[in-house]
């Protein structure tokens, strides 16, 4: 079963486009990364997900269901900050939260203090919390009421790196223990560390969405040069399973889908052309530089 099914939406203000047409899925028990740089569209989708924006154009099934008080008890949402009260303890800012939203009942707090590693801390005031504790309860707050998805919009930003980790940790957490998750990021790092899935936007288009290790795998470029790299280049388009082959710093490289480079293979295809290779060396593509290309091209 598909957890949220996105179809086709779009969103603009006034003449900005902020979403374009995106659809994609989010598979059960995922922790489904929403990635892309700043202004890329990730809040506003986030936001017409929980019916907090309405789409323009387009619609989106949770649990195969259109959105419905009975479908939005499920999930647990955390889009900004929310406005916890300095002076008063973390249990009692969640007695406030839970009477507030409605969602979950007073025994639960210990419940989800507990999942969120705050217990021990439960009557300290908020004040004294570090920031990665505040986000935690912050997060302790959107699992009241025991939803089986939770849309989290950059929950590591601002933190330092210890309150970064805790996060991510929590994130895997909660995700074991059968919480679907949903989370904006504009780190790649972020995505490959802590996503399975990831849905990758720009200026508000889906460039790629798929399983984190399909979308982000490395590819292996081969260098190769000879005393005439416009031949080498011309001989190569009739080469079986390049990606790509381009001409860069005096060498050509040549793109292959992880996995199939074969050294050999192409010193021979080359040589039975006739031409004699004096340069090959294999190399990983960089992530980062995938995802350059992705959001940049
Ligand atoms: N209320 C608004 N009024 C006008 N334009 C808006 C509004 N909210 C967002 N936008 C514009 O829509 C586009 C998408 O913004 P959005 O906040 O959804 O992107 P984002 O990927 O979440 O970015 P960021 O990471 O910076 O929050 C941007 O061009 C933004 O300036």
């Amino acid at each position: 079963m598909s957890i949220l099914s996105i179809q086709n939406i779009s969103k603009s203000y006034g003449n900005i486009k902020a979403l374009n047409g995106v659809s994609f899925e989010v598979p059960q028990g995922a922790i489904f990364g929403v990635l892309g740089p700043n202004g890329s569209g990730k809040t506003t989708l986030l936001s017409i997900i929980v019916d907090v924006l309405k789409a323009d154009n387009g619609n989106f099934l949770w649990f195969d269901q259109p959105s419905s008080p009975a479908t939005r008890r499920k999930i647990g949402t955390l889009l900004e900050t929310p406005n916890f009260y300095h002076y008063l303890s973390a249990f009692n800012n969640l007695k406030i939260t839970n009477s507030i939203s409605g969602r979950g009942n007073v025994t639960e707090i210990n419940v989800v203090l507990e999942k969120v590693k705050l217990l021990e801390r439960k009557n300290s005031r908020f004040s004294t919390y570090s920031l990665g504790m505040k986000q935690r309860l912050a997060i302790a707050g959107a699992l009241l009421g025991e939803p089986k998805v939770l849309v989290l919009d950059e929950p590591t930003n601002g933190l330092d790196p210890v309150g970064i980790a805790e996060i991510r940790e929590l994130i895997k957490e909660l995700s074991i223990a059968g919480h679907t998750i949903i989370m904006a990021s504009h780190l790649l790092d972020e995505v490959e560390k802590v996503c399975t899935h990831v849905a990758i936007l720009k200026k508000g288009t889906l460039l790629t969405t798929g399983a984190v290790d399909d979308v982000l795998v490395d590819n292996d470029i081969v260098e190769i040069s000879a005393s005439d790299n416009n031949a080498l280049l011309n001989i190569l388009q009739s080469y079986n399973g390049t990606e790509q082959v381009i001409l860069e710093n005096g060498l050509v490289q040549i793109q292959l889908a992880k996995g199939t480079a074969r050294p050999e293979e192409i010193n021979a295809f080359c040589f039975s052309k006739g031409i004699t290779l004096n340069h090959l060396v294999i190399k990983k593509k960089r992530l980062e530089a995938k995802f350059f290309e992705l959001t940049n091209n």
